[in-house]
């Protein structure tokens, strides 16, 4: 069999979306740190210029949600800094929360960021990736976008719906040259993580506890062996790995050991004290 080319960090260009925090600040290093020009995009710009800034890194003001806005950002940074090599669209969030509980318009905003950003980040750089026959999309599902999560019906269906995007996309582009990834963090130590952590029903804080959270260096450093390796899945432990493999077939094997875990979270947390 043919041997990979490494991929080439110092000449590419590196575009990540969400980039001013978190997972996404993460993979702008670990980028910058192979060599790539890297280009950040994110909404604030005091948090844009505090990331972009000691790394050397291009950054442009722009919400996912917005494609006109998000094209003019990254055709900006492509004239700058040249084509776009690899996008990485990091930009999402997760607002957990029982299904009646959850306001409505969360269900809405989720989707909007996680889901339909991810699809205004591609098809911004898809054109001129296909055009030249080479490029990498990696986009950030979720563990909890491969398995159904307690108190995620607002957020996990966004990052299910990423996870299909990819499949569908790739049989589009993969042919021209573009690979398209999936990253699916488990819990991640950001300042996502706690906002987050701080509305989330003690049966999806007794669910997650399966996956101890990992920092978003170890995120980052998976994506950058990911994109090395040409891999079209990018999982970091040991368990997510396993229902990327198993998908469907896991589902029905781990949905009563999570369903006696939930009980005991609930009547752990309605007992009188
Ligand atoms: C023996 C099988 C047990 C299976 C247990 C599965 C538990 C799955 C726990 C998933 C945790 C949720 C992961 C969400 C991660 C992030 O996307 C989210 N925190 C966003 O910030």
């Amino acid at each position: 069999m043919a041997k990979r080319t490494p991929f080439d960090w110092q000449r590419a260009h590196v575009m990540v979306t969400g980039g001013s925090q978190g997972i996404g600040a993460a993979v702008a290093r670990a980028a910058r740190a192979r060599g790539a020009a890297v280009s950040i995009i994110a909404r604030g710009e005091e948090p844009l210029r505090a990331t972009a800034e000691p790394i050397g890194a291009a950054w442009a003001s722009a919400d996912v949600t917005d494609p006109d806005g998000l094209q003019k950002a990254v055709d900006e940074l492509e004239r700058r800094s040249g084509p776009c090599d690899v996008l990485i669209a990091c930009a999402g969030t997760a607002l957990p929360g029982r299904f009646l509980e959850v306001p409505i318009d969360e269900f809405e905003s989720q989707m909007r960021l996680n889901y339909l950003g991810a699809v205004h980040a591609a098809r911004a750089v898809l054109p001129g990736m296909v055009s030249r026959g080479r490029g990498h999309l990696v986009l950030t599902s979720s563990t909890a976008g491969m398995i159904g999560v307690v108190g995620y019906t607002g957020y996990g269906p966004t990052k299910a719906a990423v996870h299909q995007l990819a499949h569908c996309l790739r049989y589009e582009v993969g042919p021209a040259g573009v690979t398209v990834a999936v990253l699916y963090p488990p819990d991640t130590d950001t300042p996502g993580f706690e906002v987050e952590n701080s509305r989330k029903p003690p049966e999806t804080v007794a669910v997650s506890g399966a996956i101890t959270p990992v920092s978003a260096d170890v995120v980052a450093a998976a994506v950058i062996a990911g994109i090395d390796k040409g891999r079209h899945h990018i999982a970091i432990d040991p368990l997510t790995r396993v229902l990327v493999r198993a998908g469907g077939i896991v589902e029905p094997i781990v949905r009563p050991i999570l369903a006696r875990t939930i009980g005991k979270a609930r009547a752990a947390s309605t007992a009188p004290s």
